[in-house]
């Protein structure tokens, strides 16, 4: 069976040949690094340039941690923090929680400034060992830094100096910024984000692979299944054989046929992030220049009962991609009920998931007839394989998408401005003047 494939049948939109030519010269870009941001096109042949002992390395330094830790925290925000949350909440037991607990756990922290979050975290591991693990690319991202100040005082105040450098591990530039020197200061493990990758287009390198390592998610399966999408997309792939080319091409003509808003879904809630990680990955490579698809998400059929309605009879400026998994790894039948007062006997004896498949081929075709053109990206399973080829698909169709839509879609200048204002606010030295201009507006 195929990793992935992807149906455009009731997506209404016919390929001309103008536009396949149009996104075989998008996709030719990516390799001949002509395009715009062609410093950041490392990621284009990450899965098959990652080095068996770079894997080795990754897996060997998880163990490491897994052996002195029942508990990782892992440090990131934005791209440093949505792969492998998605991939860990895709792979991991939804219901962890409730069960006696063989395996040390991965936690997220630094993707919020909340101090409620960051209290119960901090209490939540009082009587477990901890290790971290910090991610940052730029190494000067204040949600992380400050997340990790506080964590790395409490891993300090209970193993010491040198036992926290046992226990800490830094992912960032390889030569700037102000993690890296810290930790080599400190004397930390450090794995290096190539400087051609960007943040968004870094699950496949350590910032996505350790944590996932540290999960005990199969990270030699992840970057097969991306290494063969890499293959299924390349360049002498006709065009029609290639699912990033005929998917970027489907959403750019949307959106010039008036459709603002892309809808990611999925009918398995383990792969709400995924949803969360796309929408990084498309919001900052295109929401730029006045432009760009608005990148939104819904789980289903839950959502159904919440936007359900604006989808079908709202503004009709949005289409859906649905992600659709083939077969679940586990089976659950509906049983007979012998008074049947429910009325549910006619699904006697059918799988939940044949259920489920119902209400998304019903669900397609009502959307399609309410005005919302409907895309279908099918992988066969959920398993590291297979959302390996489904990260590696994304990022692929992204850089096409980007540079069809015509923006840089690997800068996000637009993310500063935040940024400035809060510095301002909180009176980082540098930002006087700021502050000041910044106060009077708040009066
Ligand atoms: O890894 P860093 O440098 O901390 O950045 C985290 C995230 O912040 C951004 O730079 C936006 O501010 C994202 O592009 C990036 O993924």
């Amino acid at each position: 069976m195929k990793t992935l494939k992807l149906d455009i049948s009731k997506a209404g939109v016919e390929i001309t040949p103008r536009m396949e030519e149009r996104t075989r010269e998008a996709l030719s870009l990516l390799y001949s690094k002509q395009g715009a941001g062609n410093d950041f096109l490392g990621w284009v042949t990450l899965p098959s340039s990652i080095a068996p002992q770079e894997l080795s390395r990754i897996e060997a330094e998880a163990k490491k941690l897994r052996e002195c830790a029942d508990v990782i925290i892992c440090i990131g925000i934005g791209g440093s923090y949505l792969g492998a949350k998605a991939v860990a909440e895709a792979m991991g037991d939804s219901f962890a929680a409730l069960r006696p607990r063989k395996e040390p756990v991965v936690v997220f922290a630094g993707q919020n400034l909340s101090e409620e979050y960051t209290y119960e975290l901090l209490d939540a591991v009082k009587d477990h060992s901890i290790a971290a693990i910090v991610i940052s690319k730029s190494g000067t991202t204040t949600e992380p830094a400050v997340a990790f100040r506080i964590v790395k005082a409490e891993i300090e105040r209970r193993y010491g100096k040198a036992g926290a450098a046992e226990r800490i591990v830094a992912i960032t530039d390889r030569a700037r910024g102000a993690l890296k020197t810290l930790a080599d200061n400190e004397g930390y493990a450090t794995f290096v984000i190539p400087d051609d990758v960007g943040g968004r287009f870094s699950v496949l390198t350590p910032v996505g692979l350790l944590p996932l390592a540290a999960a005990g998610v199969d990270i030699e399966a992840l970057v097969r299944g991306a290494e063969e999408m890499e293959r299924a997309t390349g360049e002498q792939v006709a065009f029609a054989e290639n699912p990033a080319a005929v998917y970027a091409t489907v959403r750019n003509a949307l959106y010039e046929a008036g459709k603002k808003i892309e809808i990611l879904g999925s009918y398995e809630p383990k792969l709400q992030y995924i949803n969360e990680w796309w929408k990084q990955l498309y919001g900052e490579s295109e929401g730029k220049d006045g432009k760009g698809l608005f990148p939104a998400s819904v789980t289903l059929t839950a959502d159904l009962h919440s936007m359900g309605q604006y989808i079908q009879e709202g503004e009709r400026t949005m289409f859906e991609t649905i992600v659709s998994v083939t077969a679940p790894k586990h089976e659950v039948r509906i049983e007979s009920d012998a008074e049947n007062l429910d009325g549910l006997n006619y699904l006697a004896g059918k799988r939940l998931s044949e259920v489920n498949r119902m209400a998304e081929l019903g669900v397609q075709l009502a959307h399609v007839d309410g005005g919302v053109p409907n895309l279908r990206i099918e992988i066969p399973e959920i398993s590291a394989h297979a959302l390996g080829a489904l990260l590696y698909f994304f990022e692929k169709a992204c850089g096409i998408s980007g540079y069809l839509l015509g923006v840089n879609p690997f800068n996000q200048p637009g993310v500063e401005a935040y940024k400035k204002n809060m510095f301002a606010l909180l009176e980082k030295p540098g930002y006087e003047a700021e502050t000041k201009a910044i106060r009077e507006r708040l009066k």
